[in-house]
């Protein structure tokens, strides 16, 4: 059972399913916080603020936390504004417009894959000035994954092969790109890049993966809030 943080508490009675627009207005209220959250983690890996002042607003941020600690989803719950597999997961780290991680990367379809769209901050820094070669992956592990998912097989990743061949500017918009090449039964193989939208000929990152089906009663194992026609349950 997914939770709706708007409906009635959870009980041993089944909610009622929100309607479009209840959603809709969740929706935007979530990704409302979320840019708050990600204007909060810039100015937090950002500041020169003196030890007092950060002192002080640790203070407050575990006030305003200590307003969200009331209902909780449960740690396999999916969120009743999700469309999983193959649509928004809007906390997800990489896409998800409710999430401090996520740069969001915004997806949109291709002729033959996907496209990513995003802005790494300094919250992402790995070298100085660049993006961590593990936020690289995440996002072409995601996109690459949602490629898969847009092709019909939503598959989780068995190996993704990274290769670094120039470093991710931060703070400049990047293209990301994922394209599934081939499939071999439940497995489908896609490769991804990553490159500056200024830039889209120079390759900075590149990647191979190789992602899997999972079985259907693993599916079941795995995702116990999906029901058997693969929608979030009670949805
Ligand atoms: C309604 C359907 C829902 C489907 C699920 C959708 C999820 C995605 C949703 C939305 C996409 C949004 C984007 C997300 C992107 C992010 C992706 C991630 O970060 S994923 C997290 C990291 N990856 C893991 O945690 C996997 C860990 N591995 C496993 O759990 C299992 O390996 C699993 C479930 C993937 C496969 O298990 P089996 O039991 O279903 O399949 P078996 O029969 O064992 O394998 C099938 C074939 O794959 C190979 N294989 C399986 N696992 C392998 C492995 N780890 N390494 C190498 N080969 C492996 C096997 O050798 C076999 O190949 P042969 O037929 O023999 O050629």
């Amino acid at each position: 059972m997914h939770t709706s943080f708007t409906g009635p508490p959870a009980a041993d009675t089944h909610p009622t399913p929100a309607t479009a627009e209840e959603l809709e207005r969740h929706k935007a209220a979530i990704t409302r916080l979320g840019n708050e959250l990600r204007a909060l983690v810039e100015a937090a890996v950002r500041t020169a603020a003196t030890p007092d002042t950060l002192h002080r607003v640790a203070e407050g941020v575990r006030h305003v936390t200590g307003q969200l600690t009331g209902r909780r989803r449960a740690r396999a719950d999916i969120p009743e504004v999700d469309e999983f597999p193959a649509g928004t997961r809007i906390y997800s780290p990489v896409t998800g417009a409710g999430s401090p991680l996520a740069p969001p990367l915004r997806v949109t379809p291709t002729d033959d894959g996907l496209i990513g769209h995003c802005t790494l901050g300094i919250a992402h820094e790995g070298p100085p000035g660049y993006g961590h070669g593990g936020m690289s992956a995440m996002l072409l592990d995601e996109l690459m994954g949602r490629a898969c998912a847009a092709a019909g097989a939503p598959g989780l990743t068995i190996s993704l092969q990274m290769r670094y061949h120039r470093p991710v500017p931060l703070e400049t918009p990047l293209r990301i790109l994922a394209r599934v090449t081939g499939t071999d039964h439940r497995k489908s193989f896609v490769t991804g890049s990553i490159t500056t939208e200024a830039d889209p000929a120079t390759d900075l990152v590149t990647a191979e993966g190789v992602f899997v089906a999972p079985d259907p009663r693993r599916v079941r194992a795995l995702f116990p809030g999906l029901t058997a026609d693969g929608d979030p349950a009670g949805g």
